[in-house]
């Protein structure tokens, strides 16, 4: 047997849009679900969690006591779900603890934000939205994002792909960032070609911007946690879109540190000539 035999088999680093089959189980035991079925469960607790939360808007008056009561009350609603439906799996959530002891080493481990969005939330406001992922041994598998004040509720299983057209450098790039942390790279984008800035709240709000070919890319620097990104990561790697950090590399997942620094999610020929630019290349 040569010695190359006898190495433990590579990590998987499948991201949802790169199964082969969408519905194939990842790894793990012949009785765990498929990714499927996973992506199937993020839909329904994310669409679930998205009327409860429309609910309890209708139900309350403006502001922080709205805002608190929605983080609160949706995660308490998935922490509950997810337990009834997946009893076995890890969850890390925004508004759970951050005690990485329980999730760490977890074979399957649930990143969900209650309510991405909760200022805009609090406000009234339809920038908002629900995140439901699955990560199994680090690996990206399954995710849903809804948006319930705008009706979209989408999952990286069953999400239409985004068709990819060429850059034209003189018509340039429509990029949507954070409406209140804007990102510095912009100057160097707008230095290379034209940008059309889209200022947007909520990281699925502008994921799904970009899934629905509204605008060419999502930018974020300066910080963001895994829940932000992890279920509007799955959603636009289902459609063909490119999620990475804007050194190129994938996006992390299941660290005991859930902050994740920066991002970039495009289309796939505006990614490569964001990254050109960012790059140097
Ligand atoms: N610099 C930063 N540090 C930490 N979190 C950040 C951040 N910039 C954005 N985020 C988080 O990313 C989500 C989307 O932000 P934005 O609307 O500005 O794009 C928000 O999540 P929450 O609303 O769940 O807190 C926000 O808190
Ligand atoms: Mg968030």
């Amino acid at each position: 047997m040569s010695a190359a035999r006898d190495l433990p088999p590579e990590p998987e680093t499948q991201h949802p849009g790169e199964h082969a089959e969408r519905g194939a189980r990842p790894s793990g035991p012949d009785d765990e679900p498929t990714v499927a079925e996973d992506a199937a469960l993020a839909r329904e607790l994310a669409e679930a969690t998205g009327e409860l939360l429309m609910t309890l808007r209708d139900d309350t008056s403006t502001g922080r006591e709205r805002e608190y009561r929605g983080d609160a009350e949706a995660h308490d609603y998935l922490i509950g779900a997810l337990a009834r439906h997946r009893p076995a799996d890890a969850v890390l959530s925004e508004e759970g603890t951050q005690d990485p002891a329980p999730r760490r080493g977890a074979h399957r481990l649930w990143i969900i934000d209650p309510l991405d969005g909760s200022s805009g939330y609090g406000r009234g406001g339809d920038e908002w939205g629900v995140h439901v992922a699955l990560v199994v041994d680090g690996t990206l598998v399954a995710g849903a994002v809804a948006l319930p004040a705008r009706g979209e509720l989408v999952d990286s299983a069953t999400v239409r792909p985004l068709p990819d057209t060429p850059v034209d450098p003189e018509a340039g790039l429509s990029v949507t960032v954070s409406r209140s942390r804007p990102p510095m790279e912009l100057r160097r984008l707008a230095a290379a070609f034209p940008v059309r800035t889209v200022a947007m709240s909520a990281a699925g709000v502008k994921t799904l911007a970009v899934v629905d070919g509204l605008v060419d890319a999502y930018l974020h620097s300066g910080g963001q946690y895994e829940w932000d990104n992890a279920a509007p990561a799955a959603v636009a790697e289902g459609a063909g879109v490119r999620v990475t950090r804007l050194d190129g590399s994938p996006l992390p997942f299941g660290a005991d540190d859930p902050y994740s620094p920066d991002l970039l999610i495009a289309r796939p020929a505006a990614h490569e000539a964001i990254l050109d630019v960012l790059l140097g290349r």
